[in-house]
């Protein structure tokens, strides 16, 4: 069924497990998340950003994100397993109402480059409109590295613990994705992969509510071995081994927010596809290797963080 995401979180809060967060931006993407969620009888949230609805409303928000309401709850009513859809990164106060009013489960307001007063003032706004008709809401403290969408800010700013007990406090976020270390994208650290389990320790313990991790996507070795084997150039590339992944979960976070490995499993599985079948044009067919690889990607993911049998 689809339900609310603060549902799905709550019970991986209280039983220590996380809910992967993945991202699409088409039909392929979420066919292929589904499976995964199925074969697993796992939790699912399903996530778009902003630039998801512009790109499948052709510009229009309330048209992309009545689109990706009327797909993802289209599956999900016909599912055994409880999915949600959550609007990821929302910055923009028209993307947000749109989400809000064309049905998603969850909107994140990402205000985490505001200082710490503006950030709350901000995010109450939004949970004030939001809770009004039963969404939830996530928020971010501290800044992440790397490259977050269109803005790249140079270094990570980590996430003040003392503050995010006064930021929860204030604004009665449902979630909140405290900075920690993590980036964007598929070159997160300089050097050796490295998360301040500290800090994320302390927020829970001052918290207590379902914490986000952002930029935890992995990079899978195979994945990119296939890509480089057809050609892709994912030189450099490295993500958050699964080892930190898992340590993160026993520390208390319970959404992980995955883009970046299942747009790179899709593209080593087309890569593939198109190489071996010179003749193919049928789209149903050239995206069926990319559709099973990420699928592959989103099982184990499911498995890793616990979620796995939990539906
Ligand atoms: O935190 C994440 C996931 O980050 P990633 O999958 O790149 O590690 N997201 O919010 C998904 C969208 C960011 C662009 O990739
Ligand atoms: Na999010
Ligand atoms: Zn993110």
């Amino acid at each position: 069924p689809y339900v609310n995401t603060k549902e799905i979180l709550e019970k991986a809060n209280k039983e220590y497990y996380a809910v992967a967060a993945l991202n699409i931006n088409n039909l392929e993407f979420l066919q292929a998340i589904l499976e995964a969620g199925i074969e697993k009888k796992s939790p699912l949230i399903i996530e778009t950003s902003e630039g998801a609805i512009k790109y499948a409303g052709t510009g229009d928000p309330l048209r992309g994100a009545k689109f990706f309401v009327d797909m993802v709850k289209g599956f999900a009513d016909t599912l055994d397993i409880p999915v949600s859809l959550h609007l990821d990164h929302g910055k923009d106060f028209k993307y947000i109402v749109s989400a809000i009013k064309a049905g998603y489960s969850s909107v994140m307001i990402d205000a985490s480059d505001k200082p710490f007063e503006e950030n709350v003032k901000i995010t109450k706004e939004i949970v004030k409109i939001a809770h009004s008709v039963g969404v939830s809401v996530e928020a971010e403290l501290g800044k992440l590295a790397g490259i977050e969408d269109n803005v790249s800010s140079a270094e990570s700013v980590l996430v003040n613990p003392d503050e995010a007990k006064k930021f929860v406090e204030e604004t009665q976020v449902d979630f909140l994705a405290p900075a920690i270390g993590t980036s964007h994208g598929a070159f997160k650290f300089k050097g050796e992969a490295k998360l301040d389990y500290d800090r994320l320790k302390q927020v829970k313990e001052l918290t207590g509510i379902p914490l986000v991790l952002h930029g935890a996507s992995s990079v899978v070795e195979e994945i990119v071995e296939i890509a480089e084997k057809y050609g892709a150039d994912f030189g450099g590339s490295k993500g958050v081994p699964s080892e930190i992944l898992k340590e993160t979960v026993q520390l208390g976070i319970n959404k992980v927010n995955t883009d970046t490995d299942l747009r790179m499993a899709f593209v080593a599985g087309l890569r593939e596809y198109l190489h071996n079948n010179p003749k193919e044009f049928d789209p149903r067919n050239y995206m069926k290797k990319g559709k099973e690889y990420v699928k592959k990607v989103v099982a184990d993911r499911l498995e890793l963080l616990g979620s796995a049998g939990k539906a």
